[in-house]
């Protein structure tokens, strides 16, 4: 882990003071002050921090957690359900409250809020996730913050992000946000859970990539979902369209103001790789993959050190249940994900010519769709 200030360290801080476009996300945990309901004065504390920032010429989307805390104190309810539908219930109850609150505090500063409630099938839909970005690039110009939260009410375990981080970071790459802020009840990412380890030390400073911080990274709170894992997960996303993370605390005063003027605060985590397309940001972030295609040694070359398209017949196997445009993993023969793409077959027929040179797909099939199982452009590295 990179400790100090360093090459791509003063490149981090650099984006943090001069970008103009930041996703910052409050956590469950922190929102709720640990489950006493709404923390309301902490939040018109941020929403100021978040005016400030939006008068200074940072465009804000705020990722708003909180949902379900809101409906379960509104709701007059102890201890959080744990059936499907009372979530959602609770979460529906609670959407009101929290954007009501937000909506009268940034009005006091001349701003308006728009909600933007997600699922994981909006942004993997590519024309619901273009329209997405299209309103939310819109709204960016505006006196308005959007308060994007999962839409809790219609989705399932299986098809859920579950955490803000992975929306945050998902969000971050859809309007290539310079930074992803996420604040939370801890002051950063430490070598060891805090609540666990006492004498746990701060990192202040890292690659998103580094493989060393999953390993610290614990599980979430009593309300939080998904701890500093998720977060480090996020930073990983968000690093492919060029952002920069930042882990902090949202107890600190003017926690943003610092941030943005170059104070060392939190965990700072850096963007090491070279941002990669829009699109292929897009296909990086789908999290429910339909199927899996399993490649020999030489496909594996050819995608990963000569950046070609698959070919079937470097395919050894195809499972799982996907159609023509849908997203499949590809795994190398020891079962090493390797890329993640949009298959040009379904697997009925994906199945019928793994092995097979491109020539002979047109007589199996009786049709040639196209001549790669996966086109390059529609395939990306992970
Ligand atoms: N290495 C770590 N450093 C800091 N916090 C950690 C670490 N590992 C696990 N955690 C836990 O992650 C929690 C924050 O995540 P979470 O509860 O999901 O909050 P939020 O709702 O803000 O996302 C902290 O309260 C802490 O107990
Ligand atoms: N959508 C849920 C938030 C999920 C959640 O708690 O996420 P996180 O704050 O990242 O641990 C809600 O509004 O209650």
């Amino acid at each position: 882990m990179q400790r100090g200030t360093d090459v791509t360290g003063n490149f981090a801080n650099n984006t943090l003071q001069h970008g103009t476009r930041w996703v910052v996300k409050i956590g469950s945990a922190l929102l709720t002050n640990d489950g006493k309901g709404l923390d309301l004065e902490r939040i018109a504390d941020w929403a100021d921090q978040i005016a400030h920032l939006k008068r200074s010429g940072v465009d804000v989307v705020l990722v708003s957690s909180g949902a379900v805390a809101a409906g379960m104190t509104r709701l007059g309810w102890a201890a959080r359900p744990d059936t499907m539908e009372m979530l959602q219930a609770a979460a529906a109850v609670g959407q009101t409250k929290l954007v009501q609150t937000y909506e009268e505090l940034f009005q006091k500063s001349g701003l308006h809020t728009a909600q933007i409630l997600l699922t994981h099938e909006d942004l993997s839909d590519r024309k619901r996730y273009l329209n997405a970005r299209n309103t939310l690039r819109a709204l960016l110009d505006m006196p308005v913050i959007p308060i994007v939260n999962e839409n809790d009410t219609v989705t399932t375990d299986e098809i859920r992000f579950g955490d803000n981080d992975t929306l945050g970071a998902l969000v971050t790459n859809l309007i290539e946000a310079d930074a992803l802020i996420l604040l939370t009840d801890q002051d950063g990412l430490y070598n060891a859970d805090p609540r666990k380890q006492p004498d746990a030390r701060l990192i202040e400073r890292a690659a998103a990539t580094d493989p060393t911080l999953l390993a610290v990274a614990g599980d979430g709170g009593r309300l939080g979902r998904g701890g500093m894992a998720t977060k480090v997960r996020a930073a990983r996303l968000a690093a492919r369209s060029g952002a920069v993370t930042v882990i902090a605390g949202g107890r600190l005063t003017d926690v943003l103001g610092r941030i943005r003027s170059g104070q060392s605060v939190g965990t700072v985590l850096h963007p090491d790789l070279a941002p990669i397309a829009a699109r292929k940001q897009w296909l990086a972030g789908h999290l429910q993959m339909k199927g899996e295609i399993v490649v020999d040694d030489g496909a594996e070359q050819a995608l990963l050190k000569q950046g070609k398209s698959l070919l079937a017949v470097g395919v050894k196997a195809v499972s799982g249940d996907f159609q023509r445009g849908e997203c499949v993993v590809v795994r190398n023969l020891k079962g090493v994900e390797l890329a993640r793409g949009l298959v040009n077959y379904d697997v009925l027929d994906a199945s019928r010519i793994i092995g097979q040179p491109t020539g002979a797909i047109e007589s199996i099939l009786g049709y040639l769709n196209e001549p790669e199982l996966i086109h390059r452009d529609n395939l990306v590295i992970v």
